[in-house]
């Protein structure tokens, strides 16, 4: 086979590392017809693209119409998920990447990086409970994303996020290129449960509906703001105790119902493209763009913490303060910075290792 140009030849290596010799000249002819068509865009890297997040984040990415290409990495499976993706007529030109040697070329180039590698949990588990096993599978990932693509936005997805964004923290600022504008814990899917359990309180449309969530992404460290609510409306206690335990407990409620399958995975890739669909709407510069996200913050005397952020250009460009917060909730925030205290020095500690 003869390859005219550089590009070409990129697309040979890949699929040689990807296909069995039959299906080289099919990847090939594909990728190239996408190359010429490919409409301008970001580029995306998934890592842990094949998991049960992963599958449905990378279809959902795929139809996106601000990726211009797609990068599906993990360390298994990758070549069927890219084959089976690729076929969708979209505009993403889609790219699977199969284990730690094809880590770089993964995130070479890359605009954001979205990462849901490393294991969930199983029912009685906590979050904390997954540290040992996903703290240096994202220690890892982040090590390549400093060394590739240091510009990168980062989406970590990868639990326990109060100690994970800490630890991606660390990697950046010992390689030196830490931005903590760039550096993002996804805590959307929190917004989206408070969203979907709030409108069915109120008997709205979930779509109506707007729930600031803060804190972090664990049991009392989610804290949703029930009194901030949009559109300004009023709950009971009972209400209220209802509504914040319901938020709070809704991975472990998941969980429970998925027996030992994992947690929550379809509504979570709803949750991680949404929150990507913002930062990417940011990266191109529009205007107003704010969503809830466990980032490097001064709104507590916590050197982490989610709150609602402006996403422009550079990131989380602007990072809002609480605002004005109920009896309930100054409760609340005192429990949820006592143990997110200790999740963000693990991470820290790990790191330092
Ligand atoms: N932030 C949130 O709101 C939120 C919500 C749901 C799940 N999660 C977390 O997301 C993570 C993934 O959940 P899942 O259900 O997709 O799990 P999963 O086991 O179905 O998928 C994880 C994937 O990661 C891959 N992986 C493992 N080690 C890797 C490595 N070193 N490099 C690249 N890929 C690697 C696995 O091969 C697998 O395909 C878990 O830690 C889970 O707790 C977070
Ligand atoms: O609960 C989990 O373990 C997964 C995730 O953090 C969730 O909130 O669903």
């Amino acid at each position: 086979m003869e390859f005219s140009s550089e590009a070409n030849q990129r697309i040979a290596r890949i699929s040689a590392h990807l296909y069995p010799p039959n299906l080289q000249n099919s990847c090939l002819r594909q990728a190239k017809c996408r190359a010429k068509g490919g409409a301008a865009g970001f580029k995306v890297a998934i890592l842990g693209a094949a998991g049960g997040i992963g599958q449905p984040l990378a279809m959902l990415m795929k139809i996106n119409p601000l990726v211009s290409v797609l990068h599906l990495y993990d360390v298994v499976n990758t070549p069927g998920v890219t084959a089976d993706i690729s076929h969708m007529d979209t505009g993403a030109v889609v790219r699977g990447f199969l284990g730690q040697p094809q880590l770089e070329n993964a995130l070479t180039g890359m605009d954001l990086v979205i990462i849901p590698a490393g294991v969930p949990r199983k029912p009685g588990m906590t979050r904390d409970d997954l540290f040992n096993i996903n703290a240096g599978i994202v220690r890892t990932l982040c090590e390549g994303i400093a060394k590739c693509c240091p510009n990168a936005t980062v989406n970590l997805i990868s639990n326990p996020v109060n100690s994970t964004v800490p630890i991606a923290a660390e990697v950046f600022k010992k390689a030196g290129t830490y931005d903590p504008k760039k550096l993002l814990g996804v805590t959307m899917l929190d917004v989206v449960r408070a969203n979907t359990f709030v409108a069915e309180v109120l008997g709205l449309d979930p779509r109506d509906v707007d729930v600031p969530v803060v804190g972090g992404h664990a049991g009392v460290t989610i804290l949703p703001l029930l009194s901030q609510v949009k559109p300004p409306c009023s709950f009971t206690q009972e209400e209220t105790e209802y509504l914040t335990n319901r938020i709070q407990n809704g991975g472990t409620e998941v969980v429970e119902a998925k027996a030992g399958a994992g947690s929550a995975t379809l509504s979570m890739a709803y949750a991680a493209v949404k929150f990507a669909d913002a930062c990417l709407r940011g990266l191109r510069g529009d205007a107003g763009v704010v969503e809830c996200a466990f980032v490097a913050s001064q709104v507590t005397e916590l050197p982490f913490f989610a709150s609602k952020v402006r996403l422009g250009r550079q990131g989380a460009e602007e990072i809002f303060q609480l605002g004005p917060l109920n009896e309930y909730e100054r409760i609340g925030l005192e429990k949820a910075k006592k143990e997110l205290a200790g999740s963000i020095q693990k991470g820290i500690s790990f790191s330092k290792k």
